[in-house]
């Protein structure tokens, strides 16, 4: 045996170590993903991540490779977080809800959290028509933004362990829910009339409140669709008086406690 193979030997006797390892420590993380189920535990606790980091950085002998491990490291969390969405939400969350309720921010912290794949639709429906929503309905028209939505919606309706943020319009067309409750739990997210104006005031991305940005403008049409958003609703969440992580953290609880 010459040199180099006898040096990638020592290669191959780590890598067995590392698989094996690894194999271990996955098994361990779904043991403790049963346990903190079957008791009610919060199973996503970032700070909990930073410490496990820290240990395994303390343990190096030559502290040259800490930048290195560490990524490795936030790798091998990131993938057990995956493995565990995987387990839990075999289907997709579909956040609904009124403009400003969070929708796109909370879809994009979950998706982190969880290591799930998320789809805005509206950043969807952008791309894909090469422009921004208030141009699409300057140019051709809400009815034509509609007929949009509900083409992303079909495109979108044989996804799995997926975050779909939607459109604050999607409940308006019931063939809309029906096609996204087929792999999906709707999820709204709800807030009153003042909190969603204080939200979005300043934005002038959306096209339905451009001329009318006030609280009682923004009342009437929540209440004018209230009936559709309930009616759609597996889970509903309320986000007044709550910042992301609790809106998310809800969200993942009110998801485990009931097996639909
Ligand atoms: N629970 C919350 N607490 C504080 N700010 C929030 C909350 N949810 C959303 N926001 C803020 O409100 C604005 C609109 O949120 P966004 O996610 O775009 O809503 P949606 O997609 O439902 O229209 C953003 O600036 C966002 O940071
Ligand atoms: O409520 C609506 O009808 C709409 C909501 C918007 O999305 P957000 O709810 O994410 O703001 C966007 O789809 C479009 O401006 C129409
Ligand atoms: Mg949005």
């Amino acid at each position: 045996m010459n040199q180099l193979e006898k040096l990638r030997q020592e290669i191959d006797s780590c890598d067995q170590i590392i698989v094996r390892a690894l194999e271990e420590r996955m098994k361990a993380a779904m043991k403790v993903l049963d346990y903190k189920r079957s008791k009610g535990i919060p199973i996503f606790q970032p700070e909990r991540e930073q410490l496990v980091l820290e240990k395994a950085l303390a343990q190096l002998t030559h502290k040259d490779f800490s930048r290195e491990i560490e990524k490795i490291y936030l790798e091998i969390m990131r993938n057990s977080r995956k493995l565990q969405s995987k387990q839990l939400f075999p289907y997709n969350i579909v956040l609904i809800g009124f403009m400003g309720a969070g929708k796109s921010t909370v879809g994009a912290h979950l998706s982190k959290l969880l290591e799930m794949e998320w789809i805005d639709v509206d950043q969807k429906i952008e791309v894909h028509q090469g422009m921004k929503i208030h141009e699409m309905f300057d140019v051709y028209g809400e009815a034509y933004f509609r007929d949009i939505e509900t083409q992303v919606v079909h495109e979108i309706q044989d996804r799995e362990n997926t975050i779909l943020s939607c459109g604050g319009g999607v409940v308006l067309r019931a063939e809309n829910i029906e096609v996204l409750k087929k792999n999906g739990r709707v999820v709204l997210l709800q807030a009153e009339a003042e909190t969603i104006y204080g939200r979005i005031k300043d934005d002038c991305s959306r096209p339905l409140l451009r001329n009318q940005m006030t609280v009682s403008a923004i009342a009437h049409r929540l209440e004018e669709r209230k009936q559709r958003y309930y009616e759609a609703a597996d889970y509903i969440i309320d986000t007044d008086d709550k910042d992301i992580p609790a809106v998310c953290q809800e969200i993942i609880s009110e998801l485990l406690k009931t097996e639909k």
